[in-house]
């Protein structure tokens, strides 16, 4: 049971954390903070959270649960802001998408990794942003990936294990470089490919006349494209080093397609579509 959750940054991933806990009758106080004051009041409103302020120092005043959810450019100004105003029994955790940064953004805030930091990332969120977006559901057999680290206190990492569990989702504990690896592939590049080929073909076509001619395919593909700008710009310099090689070795492989197609290999594109075709199809037996 969390007596006072203090929400930082009240959108999509902070608004569903407070309504499943809400849900779960899990947490006692909620206190939401963000910047866009019209976010804040319609998280009131919507019951997300009790009260708010625009000062992350205040949000945390006895909070024993602090849950930060702000894009990554954001993290190092709120853990600076909250650095030296939380509760001595209080434990942090965060939503960012990538782990690196929001640790290396922590120690430079808070001088040093505070045993009370557990970094987090629920795998899971929509295209849409903002308290209006947020769900109670969003969590529910979804995974969620803690990184902790040697100076993290064990019974900090069983508080936010216990929490997500009660919205419903798996915890899984990696390493960051892990983390950030496995989602440059997984999250990222996908992300990458969605937004790159929809900004081309509309380059390509500037009074979007094309997508009118677009079937099922290219909107189950592109739905990623229509993401949050800033909170991708954020992953990809947040994550540039593992993206960056991740999109350099994708970039061969369609290198490699694009050739066979040029020399009429059907051979090696049969090749390339059933062994994708049995690797998706496993993926999506295995979430059944
Ligand atoms: N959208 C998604 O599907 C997922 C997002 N994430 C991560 O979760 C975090 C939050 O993302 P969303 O909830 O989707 O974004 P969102 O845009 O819905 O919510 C972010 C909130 O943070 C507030 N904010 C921005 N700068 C702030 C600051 N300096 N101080 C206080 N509040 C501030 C904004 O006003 C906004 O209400 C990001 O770090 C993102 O990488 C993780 C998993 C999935
Ligand atoms: O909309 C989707 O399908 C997503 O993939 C959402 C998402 C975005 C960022 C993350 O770090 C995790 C999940």
């Amino acid at each position: 049971m969390i007596e006072r959750l203090a929400v930082i940054g009240v959108g999509l991933i902070g608004g569903s954390l407070a309504r499943a806990l809400r849900r779960e009758g899990a947490v006692g106080e909620v206190v939401g903070c963000g910047r866009a004051l019209a976010n804040l009041e319609q998280a009131v409103e919507l019951g997300v959270i009790d009260r708010f302020t625009q000062r992350p120092e205040e949000a945390v005043a006895g909070a024993d649960m602090v849950f930060v959810a702000v894009p990554l450019g954001a993290m190092r100004g709120v853990f600076s802001a909250i650095s030296d105003r939380l509760d001595p029994g209080a434990v942090v955790t965060d939503g960012g998408s990538v782990k690196g940064s929001v640790v290396a953004d922590a120690m430079a805030a808070f001088k040093g990794i505070p045993p009370s930091l557990v970094p987090g990332h629920p795998i899971a969120g929509t295209e849409c942003s903002g308290v209006e977006a947020s769900f109670a559901e969003l969590y529910e057999n979804r995974r969620v990936i803690l990184t902790p680290l040697p100076e993290t206190d064990p019974d900090a990492l069983a508080r936010v294990t216990a929490m997500w569990e009660i919205c419903g989702a798996e915890v899984t504990c990696m390493s960051v470089a892990h983390h950030d690896e496995v989602l440059a592939a997984t999250s990222h590049l996908p992300h990458m490919l969605a937004f790159g080929l929809v900004d081309s073909l509309a380059r390509m076509h500037e009074n979007d006349e094309i997508f009118r001619y677009a079937a099922g395919g290219f909107r189950d593909f592109t739905r990623i494209a229509s993401s949050n700008p800033v909170m991708w710009r954020d992953i990809c310099l947040a994550n540039r080093e593992a993206l960056s090689a991740m999109l350099a070795r994708f970039g061969i492989e369609m290198t490699d397609l694009a050739e066979s197609i040029r020399r009429a290999d059907g051979d090696h594109l049969l090749e390339i579509f059933e062994r994708a075709k049995s690797a998706r199809d496993r993926y999506v037996d295995s979430t059944r």
